[in-house]
């Protein structure tokens, strides 16, 4: 068990370095790295230089991995680098590898936003908006800000740390899997498990540490008709439109019910088990919470239990936009010459990208053969990734469950994640070690959507659960 005096010792000086830990945040958040969007590349960059001054301050040696360029928006652009550090390389000691990402969603104030989505803005219940606030950077400074303060309290840290930040996370993880295979024979030798913080607590109360996530493959698809935008007035009606195409598709994907209507896509997805039934039952859920994250009472299910496989162990997928088409206020008539359809579907274990991605196009290709247009089509996976499910009984788990205890005095839920990291799985194989998710934000942060935040006290408690964490870390024996 970590010493309770040294455990209060940095738990007190975390709380006397909040409101430096709030502006530092507020700093990062500032930086507008948008990984989706070629014109925010400068700014993923910086953020990476950001991370990496802070390195230097904290003494973490560092290496900065160029991954090359790739092409968006029909531009050829850097990739950001991904960063990894030391810190500590004591023989006698545990090494654990961090990973977390730099890069955030897109956010724009229109979207519906309170206030400017790049200023970190503290509410009067203390929550702290901004993109990127939960998703990613609160956690990943976390980790920083840990270090930070057993430095300032004079107590030593008692694990070695390595360290590895992508910039390409919410797009894909671009160039991560070859990095990670090729590092787990050089950086990341002696590496004893991996953790994790980028998901987010179930409900609003009680802590988790998450053993579980779903993979995803996303699409695109082109209809292309006409050479350029038409005047429907002139023209429709005489001409196949790309778009009403493309809703067509799009209307044969997903049932109102959430089904997904591809032949063969649910064919590997386990059958349920009484015996799994049963882990649901006790985990500690509300609808009312669910409802009060969604902002609504517009669930699928009115059931904790089928809520909960829905998000975890079955598939779902989802449309999100269509690019080319006229999306701004106003009455424009156009007749859109081109349209790309945005969807993805999150999988479960046994479901494999390569398979899923065969049958998606197979039935896209045969559906559009029955509209008789002559517009044309072009499906194009942009990236996949396989579900990923951890053993919660390793020890990392154990030490984290113990962290949960030091700090929040209440023995943590196990749970899976519906999102996806998509190298969760690589590093558990490329370095078959242990990978544990432990999460700093609430269920109802809003990662992805508009008004994200962190609540300060998941943020400054969080700095104390990842400190405690290394702390149990090095007391418990490992198996
Ligand atoms: C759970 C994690 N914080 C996250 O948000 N992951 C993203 C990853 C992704 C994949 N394609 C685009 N982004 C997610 O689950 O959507
Ligand atoms: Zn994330
Ligand atoms: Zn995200």
């Amino acid at each position: 068990m970590a010493d309770p005096v040294v455990l209060k010792t940095f738990f007190d000086k975390v709380d006397n370095l909040q409101d430096h830990y709030v502006e530092r945040l507020r700093e990062a958040v500032a930086i507008k790295s948008v990984s989706a969007d070629a014109a925010f590349r400068d700014e993923v960059f910086k953020m990476g230089q950001w991370l990496v001054e802070l390195f230097q301050k904290l003494g973490v040696s560092h290496e900065s991995v160029d991954i090359g360029t790739q092409v968006l928006d029909g531009k050829t652009i850097k990739l950001p680098p991904i960063i990894l550090g030391t810190y500590g390389n004591d023989p006698n000691k545990k090494t654990i590898l961090i990973y977390g990402h730099y890069d955030v969603q897109p956010a724009l104030l229109e979207d519906g936003w309170n206030s400017s989505p790049f200023d970190l803005t503290e509410t009067p219940k203390h929550q702290l908006i901004g993109r990127g606030s939960s998703d990613d950077k609160g956690p990943v400074i976390g980790w920083l800000n840990a270090i930070e303060a057993h430095q300032k309290a004079g107590i030593e840290l008692p694990v070695n740390l390595k360290f590895c930040f992508e910039g390409m996370e919410e797009s894909g993880s671009e160039g991560m899997d070859e990095v990670i295979l090729k590092e787990s024979k050089r950086y990341f030798v002696g590496v004893d498990a991996v953790c994790i913080s980028d998901n987010y607590w179930l409900g609003v109360t009680k802590p988790c540490l998450t053993y579980g996530l779903r993979g995803i493959s996303y699409f695109k698809i082109t209809v292309s008709g006409p050479g350029r935008d038409l005047h429907s007035g002139v023209f429709g009606g005489t001409v196949h439109e790309p778009m009403t195409d493309l809703i067509l598709l799009f209307s044969k994907l997903v049932s109102p019910s959430g089904e997904i209507l591809i032949p063969g896509i649910n064919d590997d997805v386990e059958p349920l088990t009484e015996k799994e039934n049963k882990i649901y039952e006790s985990i500690e859920f509300t609808l009312d919470e669910y409802h009060a994250a969604i902002e609504s009472k517009t669930t699928i299910h009115d059931d904790k239990i089928k809520i909960l496989q829905h998000r975890w162990r079955f598939p779902s997928l989802s449309i999100h936009g269509i690019e080319g088409a006229f999306s701004a206020p106003g009455m424009k008539t156009v007749l859109p010459a081109k349209v790309i359809g945005k969807f993805s579907i999150r999988l479960v274990p046994h479901m494999e990208p390569d398979r899923v991605n065969a049958l998606v196009e197979k039935f896209l290709t045969e559906e559009f053969a029955k509209l008789g247009s002559k517009n044309t089509l072009n499906v194009e996976c942009a990236h996949g990734a396989k579900a990923w499910v951890a053993s919660p009984d390793h020890w990392n788990y154990v030490a984290a469950a113990k962290a949960v205890e030091r700090v929040f005095n209440v023995h943590p839920d196990y749970t899976r994640e519906g999102g996806s990291i998509p190298i969760t799985l690589t590093f558990q194989d490329a370095l078959n070690k242990n990978v544990l998710l432990l999460p700093m934000g609430r269920g109802d942060d809003g990662a992805h959507s508009t008004n994200e935040k962190l609540d300060r006290s998941n943020y400054i408690e969080g700095i104390k659960l990842f400190g405690a964490y290394l702390h149990e870390v090095a007391a418990i024996k490992a198996d």
